[in-house]
């Protein structure tokens, strides 16, 4: 089967403190978008990675790919939310296709979940990859307990998240004609009514987002080289 992957990575890292965007994090000895985009090149299923990049950072993004020989890599520009930066990287993409959308910040999802991801949207148009609640939730406002949720009911969403292009980018035009901001792209297309499959995905696949990740990526790392 093939794909091709749009990885947002023009965000600016404000919580991982790290004073640059934490794409550029030295990780296991390569900057973590570098791992993030190998999950793609050496993966023969997927056709072209288009790499979403800060005006500022384009340059800088293009010589990495050039330096890893990341050859399926296309970079293009990025907007103010993460929503923008992945309607840019579809539009990018002409020909229909399965397309999935993995945020820059994982570096280790399982090629397994890829491709179960890659063939549930091909039958059913829309899936994200999420893993089972572990701990109880509550819903709290004002620092007082409203309700406890029911846990078998909730899953925590990950990326990638596998579409038909033809549906996310209708979702994507749509959202941004009505002006709806959605924190992950399956949200958009839920919205536009259309039903979105779940494959189970890993909990080693963690999205760096504050520094204690850091910490968990070390081991993640670690665990893997003994394997
Ligand atoms: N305008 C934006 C914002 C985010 N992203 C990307 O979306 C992914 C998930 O976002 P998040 O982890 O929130 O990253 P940042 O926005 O960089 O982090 P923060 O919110 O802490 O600033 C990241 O790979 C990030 O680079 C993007 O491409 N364009
Ligand atoms: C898309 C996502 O990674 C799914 O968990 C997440 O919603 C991104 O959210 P953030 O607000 O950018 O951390």
């Amino acid at each position: 089967m093939e794909y091709r992957v749009v990885i947002p990575a023009a965000g600016q890292g404000k919580r991982m403190k790290a004073g640059k965007n934490k794409q550029f994090l030295e990780l296991n000895g390569q900057p973590l978008i570098v791992h993030t985009i190998r999950l793609f090149q050496e993966d023969s299923w997927c056709d072209q990675v288009v790499l979403v990049a800060n005006r500022e950072e384009l340059e800088i993004m293009n010589e990495l790919a050039k330096k890893h020989s990341l050859s399926k890599v296309t970079v293009v520009e990025g907007g103010e939310e993460r929503q923008h930066s992945v309607r840019n990287g579809l539009s990018s993409i002409l020909a229909d296709s399965i397309v999935l959308v993995h945020d820059g910040a994982r570096p280790f999802v399982p090629r397994d979940v890829i491709h179960a991801l890659v063939q549930k949207a091909a039958e059913m148009g829309a899936v994200t990859a999420a893993v089972p609640v572990k701990e109880t939730i509550k819903r709290v406002l004002s620092k007082r307990v409203v309700n406890t949720l029911k846990r078998e009911e909730l899953w925590t969403i990950q990326t990638p998240q596998a579409f038909q292009l033809s549906l996310i980018k209708e979702a994507h035009e749509k959202a941004q004609a009505a002006a709806m901001l959605g924190t992950d792209d399956a949200s958009l297309v839920e919205w536009l009514g259309h039903e979105v499959a779940i494959v189970e995905g890993d909990y080693q696949n963690i999205k760096l987002t504050t520094p204690e990740d850091l910490l968990f990526a070390e081991a993640i790392f670690k665990e893997r080289e003994m394997r």
